[in-house]
């Protein structure tokens, strides 16, 4: 239940906002499943054969292994309506002054007078901005329960801070940012224990490179291993392990450990422009919820605790596997808290 309320109601739609101006209120849940379904092709499209050999991507659909293609015309149909619907939509709000600022608006303003010739552009530009951003987010925020889970002191900690900085009385906000030195902490651990993009995105040399006396012709595709990088005992002690503590020294973060943000969100000039906007997404839901609520084992009929291993998929995303959970109120104030701020 959790994932759907997060998918549709915080990390989707604030992203529908940024990217459409539509405000988070009104977006529709079918904007999001729209989105959601092209992203869910997008990734389907990009299987690892595919991503590490893109000429697979050539074979004819009758042949062996061609399979994806004879799904590519419905995904084609589609993706055409999650380009087109919240694009008309953001424009109906546009002309009713009913839209906040966004990327869209941004990008309508720039290149106004010359829109009929860009409106393709615009919209893949736009809808990459969704595709990109919310299940690499997502995904990245819910490794939390998982995490916590595991590491039920994690859980403690956190939760000591919340009380200590913010109260009972409110829920956390940006500007507590500074004064939540470990909540910090545990989103910089999820991002390097819980790293989506294992392989990051496939790049292609333009011309022919060395790097440490290997020569890298050009035209081919290159991988950064990020989730080796983030699991190298050399750099992290005990990799495997979730311990946010790892950046922290006398209270505060530490800078000279290595900050996963490197390399989870890829390098040189496609690095991911969101990434600001995912670690601040990725704070306030992660204190949020902390605050909020307690994550507690799931038990059976006997009272006994459902197992929770970090087994993750494979793919252009890595997903952590299906576990079960329950989650508690910590106070009774909680529920009004909610309310309030869904309808601020
Ligand atoms: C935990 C969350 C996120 C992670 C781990 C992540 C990671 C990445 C990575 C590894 C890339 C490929 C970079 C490369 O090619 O070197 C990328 C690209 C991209 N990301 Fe993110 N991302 C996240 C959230 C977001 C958000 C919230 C947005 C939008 C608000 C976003 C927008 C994009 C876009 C548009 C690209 C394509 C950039 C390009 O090809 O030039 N991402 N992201």
């Amino acid at each position: 239940m959790i994932v759907t309320l997060f998918r549709a109601r915080s990390f989707c739609k604030s992203l529908l906002n940024v990217a459409y101006g539509l405000p988070a209120r009104d977006v529709g849940q079918r904007f999001v499943t729209l989105l959601s379904d092209m992203d869910a092709s997008v990734t389907e499209s990009f299987g690892p054969a595919a991503m590490i050999l893109p000429w697979l991507r050539r074979i004819p659909s009758w042949c062996p292994g061609g399979g994806w293609q004879r799904k590519l015309g419905g995904w084609q149909r589609m993706s055409q309506k999650a380009l087109d619907e919240p694009f008309n939509a953001a424009q109906d709000a546009m002309s009713r002054g009913a839209a906040d600022p966004s990327i869209l608006s941004h990008l309508l303003d720039r290149d106004g007078t010359e829109l009929e010739v860009k409106e393709d552009a615009i919209k893949g530009v736009i809808s990459t901005v969704f595709i990109a951003g919310a299940d690499t987010t997502v995904e990245t925020f819910l490794a939390l329960f998982c995490a916590v889970l595991r590491h039920p002191e994690v859980q403690k900690r956190a939760q000591d801070e919340l009380d200590t900085v913010v109260g009972a009385d409110r829920l956390p906000q940006l500007s507590d940012k500074p004064s939540l030195p470990y909540i910090n902490a545990l989103v910089k651990e999820l991002l390097r224990w819980h790293n989506v993009f294992p392989l990051c995105i496939p790049h292609s040399t333009t011309q022919e490179d060395e790097y440490r006396g290997w020569r890298i012709p050009s035209g081919v595709t290159v991988l950064i291993n990020s989730w080796n990088i983030l699991h190298d005992p050399k750099t992290y002690c005990d990799p495997e392990e979730f311990d946010p503590a790892r950046f922290l020294k006398d209270g505060k973060l530490n800078t000279d450990v290595f900050d996963p943000a490197t390399v989870a969100f890829g390098a040189g000039r496609r690095i991911c422009p969101g990434r600001h906007f995912a670690e601040d997404s990725l704070f306030i839901n992660v204190a949020s919820v902390l605050h909020a609520f307690s994550v507690v084992p799931a038990v059976d009929e006997r009272g006994v605790p459902a197992p929770v291993e970090h087994e993750v998929t494979t793919g252009l995303i890595s997903v952590v596997k299906p576990f079960k959970y329950s989650i508690r109120p910590r106070f009774a104030a909680v529920e009004a808290l909610i309310r309030n701020s869904i309808m601020d």
